[in-house]
């Protein structure tokens, strides 16, 4: 341990899809020589490429096992608990810089930053920003509600928003925690419903948050981490629209979850091509329910399995040679998504079989 100075640690948060993996792999590849320690809830999920990769490349690597990064960072997996992991970063003879978390899509950044009031993290780590990535095209597409009149045509359009708006509702508590607010994916809109878009998020944050725009999440490193902002402190001005019962347990984990999602592993068969698969994974996201889907899948007569990507209306796929772990997609939506439906359509082989 150093100086008594406390570690910077930055959350990285936003909903399914807006961005965060590719702004921390963005950030990591600038790290400049800073020891960035990441911690993250899978492997699989950043998808480095060997030059970066150094040792176990391996996405199913075990709960809280670190991987050294070839520019001297380090990456780690927040298994059930985050505060054990927190304090085996710590306890390393070559303590982390700074610390970089990246939370689920899924998950409510407030009480994270609580558990940096946990004793044995107050002394030696404080939360140096969070930083809340937005998906710029959604938002001007209406797909997460800025208010409550468009909230109210979405409901009126989709059944299965109408009890709890646990999109809307996550959406607002992300917005209510940022220091940071990035509007990613800015190449796909108009400058001017970027600026539309600006000024309504302007109205959902503390008065003190800025809000910048970027493309594939490439801030200046400096832009991203050194806010100083003790969030830990601060928790009062960033209060959740929504209480929980279980906020009793926030202090041991990461892995605040909404009840109101959930996520399936689907086997699926091989596709014919990259545009069959495009056009199928398009089909399911449009079903109900559907947030997001992504993982490596096969295609017919090609011997690099191909990563497939799908928020909203987009989807991407592309060959990745050694890419692990084909012929799984990973199904991310709202409770009592039809996920039958999600199987026929992505592998009525595999369903059969
Ligand atoms: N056009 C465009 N696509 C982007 C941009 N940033 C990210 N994407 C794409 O959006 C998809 C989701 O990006 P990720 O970085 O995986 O998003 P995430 O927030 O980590 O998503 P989760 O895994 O759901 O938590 C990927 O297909 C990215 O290539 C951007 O600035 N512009």
């Amino acid at each position: 341990m150093t100086t008594g100075q406390k570690i910077p640690a930055t959350i990285v948060t936003g909903f399914l899809g807006a961005g965060k993996t590719t702004l921390i792999r963005n950030l990591l590849q600038n790290a400049d020589g800073r020891r960035i320690a990441l911690i993250v809830n899978e492997f699989g999920d950043m998808g480095f490429d060997g030059s970066l990769m150094n040792g176990c490349a391996d996405p199913d690597c075990a709960a809280e096992e670190v991987v050294e990064l070839t520019n001297g960072c380090i990456c780690c997996t927040v298994a059930d608990d985050f505060l054990p992991t927190m304090e085996m970063l710590l306890a390393r003879d070559n303590p982390p810089e700074h610390i970089v978390i990246e939370t689920s899509g899924l998950a409510l950044p407030q009480p994270l930053v609580r558990a940096f009031s946990w004793p044995s993290v107050k002394t030696k780590v404080t939360v140096d920003g969070v930083v809340t990535v937005l998906d710029a095209a959604a938002l001007a597409e209406g797909r997460i509600a800025l208010d409550e009149a468009a909230l109210e045509a979405q409901r009126a359009a989709d059944e299965a928003l109408d009890h709890e708006s646990p999109v809307e509702e996550l959406f607002h508590d992300q917005l209510a925690c940022a220091d940071l607010v990035v509007l990613n994916k800015a190449d796909l809109v108009s400058e001017e419903a970027l600026s539309r878009v600006q000024t309504k998020i302007k109205t959902e944050v503390r008065p003190s948050v800025h809000i910048v725009s970027s493309e594939k999440g490439t801030l200046p490193i400096e832009v991203l981490l050194g806010r100083e902002s003790a969030a830990e402190d601060d928790m009062a001005s960033r209060h959740e629209h929504h209480h929980h019962d279980d906020h009793h347990h926030d202090h041991h984990h990461d892995h605040h979850h909404h009840d109101d999602f959930e996520s399936h592993v689907v086997p699926v068969a091989a596709f014919a091509s990259l545009k069959d698969a495009e056009a199928k994974v398009l089909e399911a996201m449009a079903l109900k329910g559907v947030l997001r889907i992504k993982g490596a899948v096969e295609i017919t007569g090609k011997a690099a399995p191909a990563m497939v990507q799908a928020v909203g209306p987009r989807v991407e796929t592309w060959f990745a040679a050694g890419a692990e772990g084909a012929g799984r997609l990973v199904v991310i939506g709202l409770k009592g998504l039809d996920l039958e439906a999600v199987g026929h359509l992505l592998s009525p082989a595999v369903e059969a079989a």
